[in-house]
């Protein structure tokens, strides 16, 4: 079928979206090896909404935020997002070679000051680390550094993928309420892949399921913050979710 909306392909700093939205997706498909993993998708992120991003394992939410971040560009349809954007991965990808702080600075463009990537530090609780080495870092410390290096970018778009999936459950709670605050004093949009319901529904605005290469599902999540895991409206958003995943037993669900 011949259809409109799958527009020129334009990612990255080509276009700005409108003001009104961060991101605005519109007709997207990618396929691997002549197998569509999205198909048609649309997506629309308001400026400083943060959402979450859920789905069974191989749907495409990496490869959309891989989209996103502008690092795959064989694509169909149309794609405009900020062109101050970050991303950061489950694994922190830090540079062996280089100091923490000057991992903080790195690819950004210019000669930027040591002070820049210290302010980035400290909004992170990582100051005391600026001068390790990262193989010296625990688990948080580095996923803490790899946040560092995304702000420094002053993003208007924060592409977060899976940043607390290798972190045990204590440093992972810490993490998810750093990227609270960070989210809260910056402003800016963040879309959030993860595997954890109880995750999306504690951060996000907006939690969508992506499923069959679309966008199958989405849930507003009107809780007062900071939410708590045991308030029952919680558990009801929860279970919601969990039922669309096809996860919930019916008591759960009920
Ligand atoms: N470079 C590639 N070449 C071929 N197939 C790919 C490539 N990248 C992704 N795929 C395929 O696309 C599908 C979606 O992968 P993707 O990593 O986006 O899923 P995901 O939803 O992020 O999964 P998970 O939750 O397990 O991380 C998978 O079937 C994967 O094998």
């Amino acid at each position: 079928m011949a259809t409109d909306v799958h527009g020129p392909v334009t990612t990255g700093a080509a276009k700005p979206p409108a003001p009104a939205s961060a991101v605005r997706v519109e007709g997207l498909t990618r396929s691997f090896d002549g197998r569509a993993v999205i198909e048609r998708l649309k997506l629309d992120v308001r400026p400083g909404e943060f959402v979450a991003l859920l789905g069974r394992s191989g749907c495409g939410k990496s490869t959309l935020l891989r989209i996103l971040a502008g690092l795959d560009r064989d694509i169909e349809g149309t794609v405009l997002v900020p062109r101050r954007k970050a991303v950061a991965f489950q694994t922190p990808r830090l540079m062996p070679w280089k100091k923490v702080w000057r991992n903080v600075l790195l690819g950004l463009p210019g000669k930027p000051e040591r002070t820049v990537a210290e302010k980035a530090l400290e909004e992170v609780g990582l100051t005391h680390r600026s001068d390790a080495w990262p193989k010296t870092l625990s688990g948080g410390e580095a996923q803490r550094a790899s946040l560092a290096r995304a702000l420094v970018r002053e993003p208007d778009l924060l592409l977060l993928d899976e940043p607390f999936g290798a972190l045990d459950a204590l440093t992972r709670i810490k993490a998810q309420r750093l990227v609270g605050e960070l989210w809260q004093r910056r402003g800016c949009a963040v879309l959030l892949v993860t595997h954890d319901v109880e995750e999306a529904v504690l951060l996000a605005d907006r939690v969508l399921v992506m499923d069959g290469g679309v966008i199958a599902h989405e849930t507003t999540v009107d809780l007062d913050r900071p939410r708590n895991i045991t308030d029952p409206r919680f558990a009801e958003v929860r279970a919601g979710l969990l039922e669309r995943l096809g996860v919930a037993t019916a008591a759960e669900a009920g």
